[in-house]
């Protein structure tokens, strides 16, 4: 809508059969001849297509899909790359800023995330069909499953990017213990974080109401990525 000061989008690259209306659709080379700033917001794999070429190409990237990030070779590919800055969205969660700080005064101990979304949202192409209808027709919140940042933001590629997000603030992937509830009667999708270390003790708890497009998304995400755009930009950060 033109509504980030500093900033025109010029195009739109995307993959669904039907052009979206209103939007000037580009092709990915176009994009990246023709932009500053490129933004990932089309999930994991398309990350690991498209996300090393961008930075070669000295556009700058703002990753959205951060679970991508857990395979060693991307993370490379995008953190050590000569051209393009990366820089990553906060997507659905807050906090992040003060766990970097606490992580920089001596580093933490420790560090959580539960994330709970509405059941059938959390329905995985890797699930057998018995697991699927174990979530159609729960009653209670069931834990899905509990892991590493690394092992949850693979399982849930298109829903868990937020442990990636407090495993890359930590610094370390194996530190933060990631779990996934999947509640029938979630009307908000929540992500409590806590953590702890030298600097002091932390609890974030965020509940977002799920986007109507994509209820898998919390809806705060765009505008989480129109105010990394606006600070990318030069903009005011506070607002
Ligand atoms: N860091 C965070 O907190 C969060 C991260 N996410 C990430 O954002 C991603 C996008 O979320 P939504 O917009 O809700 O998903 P969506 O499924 O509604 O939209 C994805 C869009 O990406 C496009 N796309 C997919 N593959 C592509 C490719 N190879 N090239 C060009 N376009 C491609 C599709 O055409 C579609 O329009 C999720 O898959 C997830 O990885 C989502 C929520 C929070
Ligand atoms: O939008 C959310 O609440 C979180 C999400 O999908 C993700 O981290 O992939």
């Amino acid at each position: 809508a033109g509504s980030v000061a500093g900033a025109d989008l010029v195009g739109v690259v995307h993959a669904d059969p039907v052009d979206p209306p209103g939007l000037p659709v580009i092709g990915f080379e176009e994009a990246i001849g023709c932009s500053d700033l490129v933004v990932e917001c089309a999930g994991q794999p398309a990350l690991r297509s498209y996300g090393p070429r961008v930075l070669r190409a000295g556009v700058d990237l703002l990753v959205v899909s951060t679970g991508a990030l857990v395979d060693d070779e991307l993370f490379t590919s995008l953190t050590e790359a000569d051209g393009g800055k990366l820089s990553l969205s906060t997507g659905a969660i807050g906090g992040l800023d003060m766990v970097v700080a606490a992580t920089g005064m001596g580093g933490l101990d420790r560090a959580t995330l539960t994330t709970t979304k509405r059941a059938v949202s959390l329905i995985q192409p890797w699930m057998s069909e018995a697991e699927a209808r174990r979530l159609t027709s729960a009653r209670e919140p069931i834990e899905l499953m509990r892991g590493s940042a690394r092992t949850i933001a693979s399982a849930f590629p298109k829903s868990a990017n937020v442990a990636a997000s407090l495993a890359l603030a930590v610094g370390d992937w194996e530190r933060v213990e990631a779990a996934v509830v999947a509640d029938p009667n979630a009307e908000l999708t929540s992500h409590v974080i806590t953590a702890e270390g030298g600097a002091g003790s932390y609890r974030f708890e965020v509940r977002n109401h799920p986007s109507a497009e994509t209820p898998t998304t919390s809806g705060v995400v765009p505008h989480a990525v129109l105010r990394a755009i606006r600070s990318l930009a030069g903009g005011t950060v506070f607002r």
